[in-house]
C-alpha cells in the first residue's frame, strides 16, 4: 500500500502560501525557490555535520515539512564544501548511555525512512566526504551529482560496525548485489571518479555551482510529468523496503548496542578517534 502519494489537488495552496525557511544558527537550513518549488536542505552542524541525534531529529522534521508544504523536488547539500557529512557522530557512540545510544539508532532509521521515502524527487549534491551515514543520506536521494576529490563509501565495517540489513539493500538497489555484498563487506571508500563508475553517484561536478545546476537539470526533468504518477512509482518501490525496516527496527535496535557495547569496538573506537587526531596534526 502506499505510504503516502503526491496530492495534486494541494499544489494550488501551496503555490500561494510557500516561504522561505532560513534561519542563521539551525541545524538545518531550508530555503525554497517560489519560482521552481524546488527546496535545498542544507546541513549546517559544524565542523563536519557528523549525525547527533539532534541533527537528525532535524532532518526528520524538516523532510516532514516539506512533505507537507508539497515542493516539487529538493536538493540536499552541506554548508561545508569539504566535507557533506561524516556519519554518525562518532561521539554519541562512545561509552555511551543506553536510552541515547538506542534514540540515536532510532532516529538513523526514521532519518532513512523519511529520506528515502519522500513523494518529491531529491537529489544529494555531495559537496565534500561522505562516509558512512554520509554514504547513507547520499543513497536516500534518487540522484547523486558529487564534486570531484572527495570520497564516499559504506565504511562501517572499518570502524568495526555491521552495515543494517535496510542499507545494505539501499545499496544493491544502488550499485547492483554482487558489489553491494564485496564493498560493504570490505568497508570500501571510492574516490568521486571510481564512484562514478560504480554507479555511486550519478555526476561527477567540477564545483558547487556546476553540481548545483546539475541537480536542478534532474529535478527539472519531471517538470511535464504527471507529480501523481512519478511519485506513486517511486514510493511503489521503495515503501516495501521501508515496511521491512520498520517490522525489523527493533532487534537492530539491539544488534546496534550489543555492537556498540562490545568492549573490543570501544577499544577500537577510542584508537580510531586518536587517528582522526594525529592525522590533523600531521
Ligand atoms: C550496527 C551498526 C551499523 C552502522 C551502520 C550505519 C551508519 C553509520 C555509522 C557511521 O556513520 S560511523 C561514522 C563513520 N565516519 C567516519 O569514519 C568519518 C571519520 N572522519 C573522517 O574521515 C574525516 O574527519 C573526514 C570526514 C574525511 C573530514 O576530514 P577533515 O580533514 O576535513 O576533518 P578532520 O580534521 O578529520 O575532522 C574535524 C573534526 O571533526 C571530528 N570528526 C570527524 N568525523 C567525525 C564523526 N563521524 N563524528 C564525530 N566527530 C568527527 C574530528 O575528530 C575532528 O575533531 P577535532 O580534532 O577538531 O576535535
Amino acid at each position: 500500500m502506499l505510504r503516502k502519494i503526491f496530492n495534486p489537488a494541494r499544489l494550488s495552496r501551496f503555490q500561494r502560501t510557500m516561504v522561505t525557511v532560513s534561519s542563521s544558527d539551525a541545524l538545518v537550513s531550508t530555503e525554497v525557490d517560489d519560482k521552481t518549488g524546488y527546496a535545498t536542505v542544507t546541513l549546517n552542524r559544524a565542523p563536519v555535520n557528523s549525525l547527533s541525534l539532534e541533527l537528525m531529529t532535524e532532518i526528520v522534521k524538516t523532510v516532514d515539512e516539506l512533505e507537507r508544504s508539497n515542493i516539487r523536488g529538493m536538493v540536499l547539500t552541506s554548508f561545508s564544501n569539504k566535507v557533506f557529512c561524516a556519519g554518525l557522530d562518532i561521539m554519541e557512540m562512545v561509552n555511551p548511555d543506553l536510552d541515547r545510544l538506542r534514540a540515536v539508532w532510532t532516529r538513523l532509521q526514521d532519518t532513512w525512512a523519511s529520506l528515502y521515502g519522500t513523494s518529491f524527487p531529491t537529489v544529494a549534491l555531495i559537496n565534500g566526504h561522505a562516509p558512512a551515514g554520509g554514504c547513507l543520506l547520499a543513497l536516500c536521494c534518487e540522484y547523486r551529482v558529487m564534486c570531484n576529490n572527495f570520497n564516499i563509501g559504506l565504511n562501517e565495517t572499518q570502524l568495526g560496525l555491521a552495515v543494517p540489513p535496510w542499507l545494505q539493500g539501499t545499496m544493491r538497489q544502488t550499485i547492483g548485489t554482487r558489489e553491494a555484498e564485496i564493498h560493504c563487506i570490505k568497508g570500501t571508500m571510492f574516490n568521486s571518479q571510481d564512484a562514478l563508475k560504480i554507479g555511486l553517484v550519478d555526476e561527477l561536478a567540477a564545483e558547487n555551482g556546476e553540481a548545483m545546476q546539475r541537480a536542478l537539470h534532474y529535478l527539472n526533468t519531471f517538470k511535464q510529468m504527471s507529480p501523481y504518477a512519478r511519485s506513486a512509482t517511486k514510493l511503489l518501490m521503495r515503501n516495501k523496503d521501508i515496511e521491512d525496516m520498520k517490522r525489523g527496527r527493533k532487534e537492530d535496535v539491539e544488534r546496534f548496542v550489543e555492537n556498540v557495547m562490545n568492549s573490543d569496538f570501544q577499544n577500537g573506537l577510542t584508537v580510531y578517534l586518536q587517528s582522526l587526531k594525529n592525522r590533523k596534526n600531521k
